[in-house]
């Protein structure tokens, strides 16, 4: 079993919404990275997903691109986010973690050795957003089916008639992307964003997660009934910063959001 499939199973039964949070890796640093995670787990975040920095990332807004910058500028590579994601597991971190990385990073890594240390260190999912379904090919035949570590498919508003191939197989949750913009485009939802995420929601076996834009439990509330989570990513950083990075100010953020998501 796997560790998202898990969480997300543990939720239906209680009837919850999962609550998820993007962090970029090593920004300020990963000593701090650590602490976040520690801090979201025991706030109730379900699933956090854990930005690898990349110095192009084309699919991000500004507030994760400077994140990204800073992490990468503070010496953060893709080997020492492993460690750092090793170490936290060693610490008796249960969270599941998914990896948002650009294809680059994988390939320059090596795609087979970057899938077995992803398994080795408790790396539980991976939103690749740069690699649509005609190219995953090479890391899905890495990957091999196994439930360690599980490729999360991404849908758009223009996703159309490709959503039943991209969800054909699909395990986790998909990601159903808001906007057709970047990320941390506040409350700018598409349009047509209901129509989607309910075409979405009747289509996939698998829950359906919204991202992009998101700031509180409020901005989801008209479109509650088509999906089961909701993902902060710009805003989160946002208020990280706010906060001096402080673990306190993580908890009281995540713990309301969670609420007011399920009392929607
Ligand atoms: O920042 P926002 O608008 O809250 O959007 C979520 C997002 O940050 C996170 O899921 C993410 C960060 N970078 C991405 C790239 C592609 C898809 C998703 C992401």
């Amino acid at each position: 079993m796997n560790r998202i499939e898990d969480t997300l199973n543990q939720l239906k039964e209680k009837k919850e919404k999962a609550f998820i949070t993007y962090v970029t890796a090593g920004y300020p640093d990963l000593a701090k990275t650590k602490e976040i995670l520690k801090a979201q787990e025991a706030a109730g975040t379900d699933i956090v997903e854990l930005g690898v920095p990349f110095s192009d990332p084309v699919a991000d807004g500004p507030v994760i691109q400077d994140a990204s910058y800073r992490s990468i500028c503070g010496g953060t590579t893709l080997k020492k986010v492993f460690r750092t994601v090793e170490e936290a597991r060693n610490d008796g971190l249960k969270l599941p973690i998914v990896f948002m990385l650009y294809y680059n990073t994988i390939v320059f890594y090596g795609v087979e050795a970057f899938v077995k240390e992803c398994e080795r260190v408790g790396v539980d999912g991976l939103i690749i957003p740069d690699l649509p379904m005609e190219e995953q090919e090479e890391i899905k035949a890495a990957l091999d089916g196994q439930d360690t570590t599980l490729l999360l498919q991404l849908v758009s508003p223009v996703s159309g008639d490709r959503i039943p191939q991209i969800l054909d197989g699909a395990r986790g949750f998909v990601y159903c992307v808001s906007s057709m913009g970047v990320t941390g485009q506040e409350a700018q939802f598409h349009k047509e964003v209901k129509n989607y995420l309910k075409s979405v929601k009747e289509q996939s076996k698998i829950p359906v997660m919204m991202g992009f834009g998101i700031r509180t439990a409020k901005d989801v509330e008209p479109m509650k009934e088509y999906i089961d989570g909701a993902i902060v990513g710009s805003h989160f950083i946002r208020l990280l910063e706010e906060s001096n990075f402080d673990p306190d100010a993580v908890k009281t953020y995540c713990n309301t959001f969670k609420k007011e998501l399920n009392e929607l």
